[in-house]
């Protein structure tokens, strides 16, 4: 769940980037990026690291130009090496550059065919490059020398045949024009808003809805799956459905714990679905625990707070911020290895002890993963003091690997897969476990947008809806990109650092 933006402005658009990156940057920590183009000019600037910290001054000042891209990225194929950062960039047909939010399920097959059938190099193991090659091989086989919006969608067109999995993506053709498209079902999330200005009207292409209006642009709607739109430099917009037959299952877990809860994704304002979450939450407590003796609410901040203060509500038992958050420590889920999102929970969270003192608390979080948080988080919970704690999740248990672009690709390091909720409680040392129940969180969501017939909802179900998941691509992944395999393959990674073969990137 990286962080896509695409801006066509009448003014230089470094700024815009920017600020916008920094709005989605709780979709990726790892890495950030930003190309714009200046006539047929890009300038490119991209590094490991958080944007505020790869982006200096001196590069801010070179990235001219009235159109760009940019991404903050989040791995989940290939390496978190430097060379692997976004946008990709290929220089034919006409110069394109690529940022891509998602994973494809067929990405070696392709780079394998893209080799051997369509003479491509690809550089690196980011299942991004390969895309970036698939559609610039499909936009050169149009051999327009000036290609108009039909061969762009054509050539979108075409990806989708070839492409499986999530992708939603934004792309700049140099010196024409900026397109972003997204996967025939749907999974990851991109919309696009309009500012009108006295030079006429400007467009962006993000993620979530949050960075349009927090730059001063309106949301006019989420792309549908499998649809394309395309802004030429001169501020022109088309939109074409590319896909033959598209069909719609955004990603649950958008809702649950990856976006903003003040975006609005395919229609469903994702604070108002939280909220939600809490209230169906409580009507289980109440279903089946009508007795309860908990004394006080407390969220696992940040991402339950929502969920949490309505459940709290609900109940009628009292609310309150038992865990301080450092501000300055970011999201821990996303973070690359386990030692690393350990330490980080306690750096993270601190107890307010008398909120803690002799009480029975029921901690709150949008769900468990690895259960990295709620082990750390009952301890900390019991040495400040509770007399009991209880947890509750937001979400249902987490069986299932995901393959579409959140980095759970190992079933083992799930703490809920093959195991009960008695013997996860046991585990990580709570009092009481309650887990919302799946056909619950998907009405919360679907009462947003009626409209939604159905959701990913693979991580709860194991149902994968896109590309051929069969339990061989499972155990490929697993050993490819488990905790274990990332850490071996860390000195590849820091030699790749140093091997980037790119567009000049501004050091
Ligand atoms: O069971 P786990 O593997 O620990 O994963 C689940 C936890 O990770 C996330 O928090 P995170 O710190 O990433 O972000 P937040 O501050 O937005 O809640 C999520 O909100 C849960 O708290
Ligand atoms: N989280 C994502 O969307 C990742 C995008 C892409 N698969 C990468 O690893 O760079
Ligand atoms: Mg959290």
């Amino acid at each position: 769940m990286c962080g896509i933006v695409g801006i066509v402005g009448h003014s230089y658009v470094n700024q815009g980037i920017y600020d916008a990156l920094t709005v989605l940057q709780h979709r990726g920590q790892d890495a950030a990026g930003i190309v714009t183009c200046d006539g047929d000019r890009l300038y490119l600037r991209k590094d490991n690291g958080m944007v505020r910290d790869v982006f200096r001054t001196r590069h801010m000042r070179r990235l001219v130009g009235n159109m760009g891209i940019g991404h903050v990225r989040y791995p989940t194929a290939g390496s978190s090496s430097s060379a692997e950062a976004q946008p990709f960039y290929v220089n034919s047909p006409y110069g394109i550059t690529l940022a891509h939010n998602g994973n494809l399920t067929n990405a070696e097959e392709l780079a394998e065919h893209i080799f051997r059938a369509d003479l491509r190099h690809i550089n690196t193991t980011s299942d991004s490059e390969v895309l970036l090659n698939v559609f610039a091989h499909e936009l050169q086989s149009r051999g327009k020398l000036q290609p108009e919006a039909d061969d762009i969608f054509d050539a979108v067109a075409a990806v989708h045949k070839r492409v499986e999995g999530a992708y939603a993506v934004v792309a700049m053709i140099t010196g024409y024009g900026i397109l972003a498209f997204r996967d025939p079902h749907g999974i990851r999330p991109v919309c696009f808003g309009r500012k009108d200005t006295p030079q006429g009207p400007e467009y962006m292409v993000a993620s979530e809805s949050v960075a349009l209006s927090s730059l001063g642009f309106h949301l006019v709607r989420d792309l549908a799956p499998g649809e394309a739109i395309y802004i030429t430099a001169e501020g022109e917009m088309c939109t074409r459905q590319c896909a033959e037959s598209p069909s719609l299952h955004p990603c649950i877990f958008e809702q649950v714990y990856l976006a903003r809860p003040d975006s609005i994704i395919d229609g469903i304002s994702v604070y108002k679905a939280r909220l939600r979450m809490g209230e169906k939450l409580a009507e289980k407590v109440e279903r089946e625990w009508p007795d309860h003796d908990i004394d006080v609410v407390i969220p696992i901040p940040d991402t339950s707070r929502t969920s949490a203060l309505q459940m709290a509500n609900h109940l009628g038992v009292k609310f309150r911020e038992g865990f301080i958050k450092n501000r300055y420590i970011g999201r821990t889920f996303i973070m690359p290895g386990q030692h690393q999102r350990k330490k980080s929970v306690r750096q993270k969270l601190n107890p307010i002890e008398l909120e803690f003192q002799g009480k029975n608390v029921l901690l709150v979080d949008d769900s468990i993963v690895r259960g990295t948080t709620c082990n750390e988080i009952i301890q900390m919970a019991r040495e400040a003091g509770a007399r009991k704690v209880y947890f509750a999740s937001a979400a249902p248990a987490v069986k299932f690997p995901n393959v579409y672009g959140i980095d759970m690709p190992a079933a083992r390091e799930l703490i809920a897969h093959d195991r009960t909720t008695d013997e996860i409680c046991e585990l990580i040392g709570a009092d009481r476990l309650i887990y919302q129940d799946l056909a619950d969180l998907v009405e919360t969501c679907r009462e947003g947008n009626p409209a939604v017939e159905s959701f990913d909802c693979s991580v709860f179900n194991g149902e994968y809806l896109a590309g051929n998941i069969t339990l061989d691509y499972l155990s490929e992944l697993e050993a490819r990109r488990s905790d274990d395999a990332k850490g071996s393959s860390e000195k590849k990674q820091a030699l790749a650092d140093n091997e980037i073969i790119d567009l000049h990137n501004t050091n």
